[in-house]
């Protein structure tokens, strides 16, 4: 088995505004997803509706292969999607000891998971002594306690300081690395790019990209050129399958057009030319994939 969740179609509705708006993906064993958006997007609503917390409008989503009940599988799910909250006059230790109780699993890894994020050191010093970090990292091994098959962390590095967020960054490659799924919200793409495999982007409540982090890296950039007859480069490049999205950049004048293939500067120049183009400008670049992040997110505006 190796379909951890499955949404299909899934949406809320808050009065008029659709908050989540259709959604449909799957999240596979083994890797680490991103869920990507800027703030309002509808992340903690979906990460809410598959925690039973938050009631859907209407799709569907299930969990592994959909014949428990949501509320057994969540069993095998550690997520963490408010501020965390310990007694603050009891110890790391203490608190997670609790958390065992409650959960009604053993305590005997209890020092194990303090040691993953780094805490077993602190085990017996009181959580009101914890840096906003500590808190973080204390609710990740709280929430590993009964070995999870997927983490679920709602921006999990909010609020923290830098080296605060690389302790958490490094933690989730740490808990991936075990082979533990790992589905996180989060707002900063470079975040995403960091420590998840794959991202799910969305905007609005719409999903816009579904993928490997690889491969939406893996555009094979654009070229800008220019040329005396405008509209002879412009007809080449439209019956051409070597390119695609052709239009006038408004600012410079200089036609756009996205590559489909890995085509070498010259290479496209020679085609060009044979064709009875003569380029006064050929220049070859690649988006960063914050530039094609905030493309989609502003096409899809
Ligand atoms: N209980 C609620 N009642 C009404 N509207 C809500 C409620 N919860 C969320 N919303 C709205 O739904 C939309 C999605 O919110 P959500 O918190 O899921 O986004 P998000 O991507 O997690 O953003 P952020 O990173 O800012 O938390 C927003 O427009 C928000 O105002």
């Amino acid at each position: 088995m190796n379909t951890i969740l499955t949404l299909k179609n899934l949406t809320k509705k808050f009065g008029v505004l659709t908050a989540v708006d259709n959604l449909t993906f799957t999240i596979e064993k083994g890797h680490v997803y991103g869920i990507l958006g800027p703030n309002g997007s509808g992340k903690s609503t979906t990460l809410g509706m598959v925690l039973n917390v938050v009631n859907k409008t209407s799709g569907d989503f299930y969990w592994f292969d959909g014949k428990d009940s949501t509320h057994n599988a969540l069993k095998k799910v550690g997520a963490i999607i408010e501020h965390p909250n310990f007694y603050p006059y009891m110890t790391a230790k203490q608190n997670l000891d609790l958390v065992c109780k409650i959960k009604n699993v053993t305590n005997a890894k209890v020092e194990e998971k303090l040691e993953i994020v780094g805490l077993l050191d602190r085990k017996d010093h009181k959580f009101k002594t914890f840096s906003l970090g500590m808190k973080q990292r204390l609710a990740i091994a709280s929430a590993l306690l009964n070995d999870p098959e997927i983490l679920i962390l709602d921006e999990p590095t909010n609020g923290l300081d830098p080296q605060g967020i690389h302790q958490i960054r490094e933690i989730i490659r740490k808990i991936a690395a075990t082979g533990t799924t790992i589905l996180l919200a989060s707002h900063l793409l470079d975040e995403v790019e960091k420590v998840c495999s794959h991202v799910i982007i969305i905007r609005k409540g719409v999903m816009l990209y579904a993928g490997s982090v690889d491969d939406m890296n893996a555009s094979f950039g654009y070229v800008e050129l220019k040329a005396k007859n405008e509209e002879f480069l412009m007809e080449i490049l439209k019956n051409h399958d070597w390119f695609e999205k052709i239009k006038i950049d408004e600012e410079t004048g200089l036609t756009k057009a996205n590559l489909t293939k890995p085509i070498e500067a010259e290479e496209l120049n020679k085609m060009l030319f044979e064709k009875g183009i003569i380029l006064s400008h050929l220049v070859k670049r690649k988006e960063s994939l914050e530039q094609q992040f905030l493309e989609l997110t502003k096409q899809n505006a």
